[in-house]
């Protein structure tokens, strides 16, 4: 049988709950062969980022064409780029990869507040990398910053998504995990049909939440690559999360990481009961 292959194009995060380390344990959990491409190497655990050192933009080059020269990509992601110049050069490299299924998941900030990509970057990504991807899954103060005004309310959620169709990404995917719903935690998903779709979850009450738009996007990004629709994508993603946040993990002493083997734990007790 084929082996699923995916790379993800973000920024190592030290404490291992988001950024590559987040993506590559997503795409293991999913059974696809993960490869990355780092841009950045950041020191940081739960408690905060203490620095950020971004990788030369030759070593970043060299590992875009590495990867993209051996692998046959079922799906790609890109997450922490840092600033503009990065931007415009993974931009224009998956230029020449049309075919490949893109994730942009907009990384601004972290958790804690550290932020983790130049706040000029956003103009960068709206002209060169969003008019290439097939989803893009701002949270909401990244979308805030795309349409450049503020999400109120849900029928604002719905304005913005297609707002950011309008730029150019053909699905979007606008996440409410920092809105202000206290029962359930609501993303709203508008495809490239003109469609909408509500994602509606509990909203867990957890500090454990660390990394969880770089897991979405990545769990996501594997299911792409498997040939799935965006829809059915973006439904297991949601599933992934949910039990991720759910069946948190008490690791470290701040913001904590998420549960990466829950989601596959209950598939794989579903199956042995049936
Ligand atoms: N407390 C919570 N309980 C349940 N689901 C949540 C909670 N917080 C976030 N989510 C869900 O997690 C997913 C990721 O959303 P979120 O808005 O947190 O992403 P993010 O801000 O990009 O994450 P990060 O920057 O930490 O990687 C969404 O499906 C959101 O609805
Ligand atoms: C490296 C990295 N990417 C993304 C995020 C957002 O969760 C983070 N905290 N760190």
């Amino acid at each position: 049988m084929r082996t699923v292959q995916a790379c993800t194009i973000a920024g190592s995060d030290s404490g291992g709950g988001a950024g590559i380390q987040a993506d590559i344990k997503t795409f293991q959990e999913r059974e696809v062969f993960g490869t990355s491409v780092i841009v950045a190497i950041t020191a940081q655990n739960t408690k905060g980022v203490n620095g950020i050192y971004p990788i030369p933009m030759q070593g970043v080059q060299e590992q875009l064409e590495a990867v993209f020269a051996d692998f046959d990509l079922g799906a790609v992601k890109t997450g922490m780029l840092v600033d503009e110049t990065y931007m415009i050069a993974v931009a224009n490299f998956l230029k020449k990869y049309p075919l490949i299924p893109l994730v942009v998941d907009p990384v601004m900030i972290a958790k804690g507040g550290a932020s983790l990509m130049a706040a000029e970057a956003m103009k960068e990504m709206k002209e060169t990398l969003v008019p290439l991807a097939t989803l893009i899954t701002p949270n909401l103060p990244e979308a805030e910053e795309l349409v450049e005004h503020t999400i109120m309310s849900e029928d604002d959620m719905v304005v913005a998504a297609y707002e950011i169709q309008k730029m150019g990404s053909c699905n979007v995917l606008i996440k409410g995990g920092h809105g202000a719903n206290q029962r359930e935690a609501k993303d709203y998903l508008l495809t490239d049909d003109g469609t909408g779709y509500w994602l509606a979850g509990p909203r867990y009450e957890t500090k454990h939440t660390h990394g969880t738009g770089c897991t979405y996007s990545a769990c996501i990004t594997a299911e792409l690559a498997k040939g799935k629709s965006v829809l059915e994508a973006v439904r297991t993603g949601k599933a992934f999360i949910d039990a991720a946040i759910k069946d948190e993990l008490k690791i470290g002493h701040g913001q904590g990481p998420t549960n990466h083997w829950a989601f596959g734990r209950k598939e794989r007790a579903n199956d042995e009961k049936n």
